[in-house]
């Protein structure tokens, strides 16, 4: 395998003329999950308000429980916004963004969904456009994940890559270990997609970050590479984390991968580990180590690795067409 994912397009061969005609009768909902992102939420509806009555249906901000100013802002710049807790009152949330896209599937209309992140600094009009394509245009495509240069900035230092530190150190090498038909995606971890609601209502949701990586195993596992795409996008610039922050994102992404992919011992070995998986509640704690007036300290932080089910096989669905859970 020479490791590239045959559905990759570096540039979007498609005009808005013809994604606008490929839609045809196809609905599509963009959705946006957010916790404290008041300063950027608003700049990510701007970016998606002009495709709305053509390419877009609706947008959907579904807040995760921001204390600052995300949901007026983003109601401001014109978005509807949920709560995420209003979505499925009976069951209570857990923490996590993978919890957030779930409910938002019981939030929207949609045939298709097209996720972006709410901490997108500068984003380009043209991300839902390019999710897209492949899925209006192709046959056989769940699922679009967009690649990009990635920036990073560190304090007030700003690099043009380095950009996607979880993904090349972390997600990229796992994926080539546990599942190399997925180690041609260029961004396995990033927040920008589009996928099938039939695909997404039929796989179980990663409640916290490893929902990414689980959704391209899932949709592999049940559909081939061939139902994936990835999108050139160009740049894609973003509020960059703490390492430690990345640390516990590393570990949910890992306990999400562990619970999909059992790693072959080997005739004789052991792996050392026991797949990870269980509840949407179902957790472990994270020890890291930091420097306190010169000693290194532990500090422990709960980690979520659960999953949701798939929403399509909640059992009650209330008078309103909305799933509500079992
Ligand atoms: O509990 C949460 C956590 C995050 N978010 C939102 O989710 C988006 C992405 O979260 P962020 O913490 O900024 O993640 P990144 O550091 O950007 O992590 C990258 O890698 C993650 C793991 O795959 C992906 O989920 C992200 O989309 C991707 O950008 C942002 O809009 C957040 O506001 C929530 O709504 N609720
Ligand atoms: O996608 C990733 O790898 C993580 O979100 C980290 O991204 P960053 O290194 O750009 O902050």
């Amino acid at each position: 395998m020479d490791g590239s994912l045959s559905r990759t397009y570096q540039t979007q061969p498609w005009t808005r003329r013809e994604l606008e005609r490929a839609k045809g009768e196809t609905t599509v909902s963009v959705v946006l999950p957010a916790l404290n992102e008041e300063d950027t939420v608003a700049g990510v509806v701007e970016s998606v308000r002009p495709l709305v009555g053509g390419l877009v249906d609706e947008v959907v901000v579904v807040d995760s429980g921001s204390t600052d100013a995300t949901p007026e802002r983003a109601r401001d710049a014109g978005a509807r916004v949920e709560r995420c807790r209003d979505i499925l009152p009976e069951l209570e949330p857990v923490p996590g963004k993978g919890e957030v896209l779930w409910r938002s599937l019981a939030a929207t209309t949609g045939d298709v969904l097209v996720f972006l992140d709410s901490d997108l600094v500068e984003p380009d009009p043209a991300f839902v456009p390019g999710l897209l394509g492949p899925l209006l245009c192709d046959s056989g495509v769940h699922l679009v994940k967009g690649f990009y240069r990635r920036p990073l900035r560190v304090e007030s230092e700003e690099w043009d890559t380095g950009g996607g530190r979880v993904t090349e150190l972390l997600a990229r090498p796992v994926l080539d270990a546990f599942r190399p038909a997925l180690s041609g995606l260029i961004q396995p971890l990033g927040g920008e997609y589009a996928a099938t609601r039939s695909l997404l209502e039929s796989v179980p949701f990663a409640t916290g970050y490893g929902v990414e990586i689980g959704l391209l195993l899932d949709t592999e596992q049940r559909y081939g590479a061939d139902a994936l795409a990835q999108v050139n996008l160009g740049v894609r610039k973003h509020r960059n984390r703490s390492l430690l922050q990345l640390g516990v994102m590393a570990r949910q992404i890992l306990g999400t991968v562990l619970s999909r992919c059992r790693p072959d011992p080997g005739p004789g070995t052991s792996t050392g580990t026991s797949a990870e998986t269980g509840t949407a509640s179902s957790g472990t704690v994270l020890t890291q180590f930091v420097q306190v007036a010169g000693e290194w300290l532990p500090t422990s932080t709960e980690v979520s690795v659960g999953d949701r089910p798939p929403m399509n096989t909640l059992r009650v669905r209330s008078t309103s067409g909305v799933p509500s859970g079992p």
